[in-house]
């Protein structure tokens, strides 16, 4: 198992180029699932997940080629000739679940595992499934599988979201997009992603208004085309990147990262004493003075992202004062907390909040990561932390994030894979 080694206290400056989203990548490679024609996506990142989803709809039957050298280019299309979607790949990766929508409005039927939870908490997929029971699916489950039925099609109505959860918003707007008349999505979720999203689908030939209204409207057709579409940069990693700058005091520019897609993340930096402006090749992000605690609740788009929570919680240990960071989507994900503590972080959790002192130094450790945020926020802590810090189980951090030794070696920092 692969493991990074970082000696901290390097300064980092420089330029890093931020990748196409993972968030928008998965789904905009399961909308291929809604046409028999060929979906050409660029921008496409090298990570593991991409690599998942690229199985699953091999598992289908689609045809998925890379089309330049590079693999940023992918293109995918053909017939779908299984609607199965397996354990081991689901079980791999959640963004599964979203084959879910697609595959019963193209083919009828699915049978998708049920992705059980994972280490940032049990995640269920009711709201999924009652979105497409509204829409007419007869949904059964049996033996950890979802087994989803619409014989005479799916018909449009209107789906009330108790939560504006991103994931069933995704699964019912490419479901809608091929049901028989209109389905309004109301209190859907408005991330950036799902805004990429409706960009390509619409492109295909759908007819979806309402993007970031909170409202979605679709109008089904009776079939998508093909279409050519560039994945939008990857936000959140923007963002990873800029905690990066701001815990070494450092000055980089993060090459086509866009300010308008970091919603509450821009304000928050401010609060922190870290400045990001955005210039014309991307987000220019710097330390303005000493490192300012600050009190963070993560709430959904364009609220302040729960994806982004650990790495400012790595951010904020170093931090002048007190810092309190509430989670709200998820019930555990303060897993990176004690491996943060281990280093010589001082922060107590109570329920779902974290309180955050600020000490003067963190010390480098063996520490151990948990989940594909918590993986970076460790990394963060050693690049400031005092002597040699060992990051180990970064398989977690592979799912997401691409070349992360390579963009941080290039700004100044020492850190090196080491492949036990
Ligand atoms: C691949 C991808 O894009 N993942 C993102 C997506 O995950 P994902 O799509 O899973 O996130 P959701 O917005 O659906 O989930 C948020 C919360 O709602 C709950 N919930 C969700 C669906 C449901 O049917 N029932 C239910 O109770 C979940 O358990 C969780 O506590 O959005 C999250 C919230 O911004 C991000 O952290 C993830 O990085
Ligand atoms: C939680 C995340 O991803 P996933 O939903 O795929 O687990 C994430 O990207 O931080």
């Amino acid at each position: 198992m692969d493991r990074f080694l970082i000696y901290g206290g390097n300064r980092l400056d420089g330029e890093i180029a931020i990748g196409g989203a993972k968030n928008a990548g998965l789904k905009l490679m399961v909308a291929g699932l809604l046409t028999a024609e060929r979906l050409t996506l660029t921008n496409v990142p090298a990570i593991a997940d991409i690599a998942t989803m690229l199985d699953l709809l091999r598992q289908h039957g689609i045809a998925v080629e890379k089309t330049d050298e590079s693999g940023r280019t992918l293109s995918i299309g053909g017939d779908i000739t299984s609607v199965e979607a397996p354990y081991d790949i689901v079980s791999k990766m959640r963004a599964s679940i979203l084959v879910l929508g697609p595959l019963l409005a193209r083919m009828r039927e699915a049978r998708v595992s049920l992705p059980g939870g994972c280490a940032i908490g049990t995640r269920p997929v009711d709201l999924h499934l009652k979105g497409l029971e509204t829409l007419g699916a007869e949904i059964t489950l049996e033996n950890g599988y979802i087994n989803a039925r619409a014989p005479n099609g799916l018909k449009g109505d209107r789906i009330l979201l108790p939560f504006a959860s991103v994931g069933a918003t995704e699964n019912l707007l490419m479901a809608a997009t091929l049901a028989r008349g209109r389905t309004e999505i109301v209190n859907a979720a408005r991330e950036p992603e799902i805004g990429d999203l409706v960009a390509c689908l619409n492109a295909m030939g759908a007819r979806i208004t309402g993007q970031g209204s909170g409202t979605l409207v679709i109008d089904g057709v009776e079939a998508l085309h093909g279409a050519e579409h560039a994945i939008m940069p990857d936000r959140i990693e923007c963002g990873t990147y800029a905690c990066a700058a701001g815990i070494t005091g450092g000055d980089l520019l993060l090459l086509g990262g866009r300010i308008g897609d970091l919603g509450a993340v821009v304000s928050t930096f401010e609060e922190a004493g870290i400045e990001a402006v955005q210039e014309e090749r991307g987000l220019r992000v710097r330390r303005t003075g000493p490192l300012r605690g600050v009190d963070i609740m993560t709430e959904p788009y364009p609220g302040f992202p729960t994806d982004m929570q650990a790495q400012f919680m790595a951010m904020l240990s170093v931090a002048e004062g007190a810092s309190m960071i509430t989670e709200t989507i998820f019930e555990n994900r303060f897993m990176h907390v004690p491996e943060l503590n281990r280093m010589g972080a001082r922060i107590n959790v109570h329920g779902s909040s974290a309180i955050i002192r600020g000490v003067d130094h963190l010390s480098g450790a063996q520490v151990m990561a948990t989940d594909l945020r918590a993986s970076f926020s460790l990394i963060l802590a050693g690049l400031v932390a005092r002597g040699e810090t060992s990051v180990s189980r970064i398989y977690h951090l592979d799912r997401g994030y691409e070349g992360v030794d390579r963009k941080l070696a290039a700004c100044g920092a020492r850190i090196e894979r080491i492949r036990d």
